[in-house]
């Protein structure tokens, strides 16, 4: 990854973190962010904690290669058919990383109430290490990152048009959330381009 560690490396200790502002620009970032919202099969998944079914808060679709099922909100995803628009983003993401992605989560967080809670891209199908590719597209919003050992916080703000790529131990020692905020956020698309192993 010569152009993104050209970049430097955002974390401190114990994983990579290179984030590559305006990865696409407005004109691109405006086209996909409307493709995306209208052309994905976005659902509405359901985790059952504390003996009820709670919605997740915000939208969920997976996509990738017949093969790449993956888990979440504790139900077995079959990924459905790449759509034109997340090929073409795909091929970009495996450029820049210089690796395959045979998949892709989207979330959708329709407001400023819809988040994500704190977790690691940890699971097994991924593998020890994984490289995974994370494109924003409309609102900014805040992603904050923990090291729960040291306690050492990293906040930063993903635009649209905006590539974060974590790596190496990242996912071992480091969280990661996407909080909820009171102001008034307008949508915004989430798409992480992963690689599930057998
Ligand atoms: O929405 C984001 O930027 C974070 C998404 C994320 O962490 C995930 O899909 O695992
Ligand atoms: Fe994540």
């Amino acid at each position: 990854m010569p152009l993104l560690q050209a970049r430097g490396n955002l974390i401190p200790y114990d994983g990579q973190l290179y984030h590559w502002p305006r990865f696409y620009p407005q004109e691109q970032a405006d086209s996909y962010f409307q493709r995306l919202y209208q052309n994905l099969t976005w659902q509405q998944e359901n985790l059952f904690i504390y003996g009820r079914w709670l919605p997740v808060p915000r939208l969920m679709a997976w996509y990738g290669e017949p093969a790449a099922h993956y888990r979440y909100s504790g139900v077995d995803h079959p990924p459905l058919p790449w759509t034109p628009e997340l090929q073409t983003l795909r091929l970009d993401m495996q450029s820049v990383c210089g690796q395959s992605f045979n998949s892709v989560l989207a979330n959708l967080y329709r407001d400023g109430r819809d988040s994500m809670g704190c977790h690691a891209d940890d699971e097994k199908e991924l593998g020890p290490n994984p490289v995974i590719a994370s494109l924003s597209f409309g609102e900014t919003r805040l992603l904050r990152f923990r090291h729960p050992q040291s306690s050492r916080r990293l906040d930063i703000e993903l635009m649209h048009g905006d590539l974060l790529i974590m790596a190496g131990e990242l996912q071992q020692h480091w969280r990661h959330e996407l909080p909820k905020t009171r102001r008034p956020k307008q949508p915004r698309i989430n798409l992480t381009f992963r690689n599930i192993i057998d």
